[in-house]
């Protein structure tokens, strides 16, 4: 099984916004969706999410073709964690998490339902606040709704259009390790738009690097990092390490700065 993109393109009215992509995530993959401000990251997320039609192309999961099924099916296999989402402000936490099971429940929800929203809201650190209504939550609670939100769904592919970036850094790495956690112990196929390439690297065994609207890059971190495509993509001069650790990405101006702060000591 894998969730395969196939030439896939899409305009904005006469403006091309991504002009023939082709991808593929393994099923228990974690895929890091780069690329610089405007390369199509969101674009690609919403049609796999079918929050918009692509022009031409295919998406499918395991050979089943996600952009002709019922929409209820489509939503059994597929989560989508947007952005930001706009919600009715007076649900509460636990009401808005209920929504993702909208796709498994019948009449009402039952008491299947009800545990499985109360683990996701456990599993992002919500419990205390799951009667709250979402008007009062901050940013980064309101974020971790949506995603809670997703895992309620029990999809079988996670798409997550920059879930981190209203989150203070404990719950960046808490959510990157929770997803990592889906992937690997439930076979979960995540696919996520991020913009911190060292958490891409750190986290997922998957980066494509999108520029203009096309990939320019794909495979594991440790190979897909290049410092001179990555340069020539981000405008800016950047050197690749790779370590023990791992694959890591940092601006040449950044190395300049360290080493001049690194250079004095200190005096007894
Ligand atoms: N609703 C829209 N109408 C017209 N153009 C749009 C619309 N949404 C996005 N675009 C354009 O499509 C291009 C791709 O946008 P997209 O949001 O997919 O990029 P992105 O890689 O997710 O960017 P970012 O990193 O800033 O979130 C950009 O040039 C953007 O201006």
């Amino acid at each position: 099984m894998s969730l395969d993109v196939a030439s896939v393109r899409f305009a904005y009215r006469r403006t091309p916004v991504l002009e023939g992509v082709d991808l593929r995530v393994a099923e228990g993959g974690f895929c890091a969706l780069l690329g610089p401000n405007g390369s199509g990251k969101s674009t690609l997320t919403k049609i796999i999410a079918r929050v918009l039609s692509p022009a031409s192309g295919t998406v499918s999961f395991g050979g089943r073709d996600l952009l002709a099924a019922p929409r209820r099916e489509h939503a059994r296999v597929v989560a989508y964690v947007p952005q930001s989402g706009a919600t009715p402000f007076e649900q509460t936490v636990r009401e808005a998490v209920l929504l993702g099971r909208t796709p498994h429940i019948g009449l009402r929800p039952t008491r299947r339902d009800w545990e499985t929203v109360d683990a996701a809201i456990e599993r992002l650190g919500l419990s205390e606040l799951a009667d709250r209504p979402l008007s009062q939550l901050s940013g980064g609670q309101a974020q971790r709704v949506l995603i809670a939100r997703a895992l309620a769904q029990r999809p079988r592919v996670l798409l997550l259009d920059e879930p981190t970036s209203a989150l203070d850094l404990r719950y960046q790495i808490e959510t990157l390790q929770l997803v990592r956690a889906v992937t690997r112990e439930e076979g979960v196929t995540a696919l996520i738009a991020i913009h911190d390439l060292n958490h891409a690297a750190h986290f997922c065994d998957q980066a494509v690097l999108l520029d203009g609207g096309r990939v320019v890059a794909d495979g594991p971190p440790s190979e897909a990092f290049d410092a001179a495509v990555l340069s020539r993509v981000y405008g800016l001069d950047v050197r690749v390490s790779r370590g023990e650790t791992g694959v890591e990405v940092r601006p040449a101006a950044l190395e300049t700065v360290t080493g001049v702060s690194a250079a004095p000591t200190e005096s007894v």
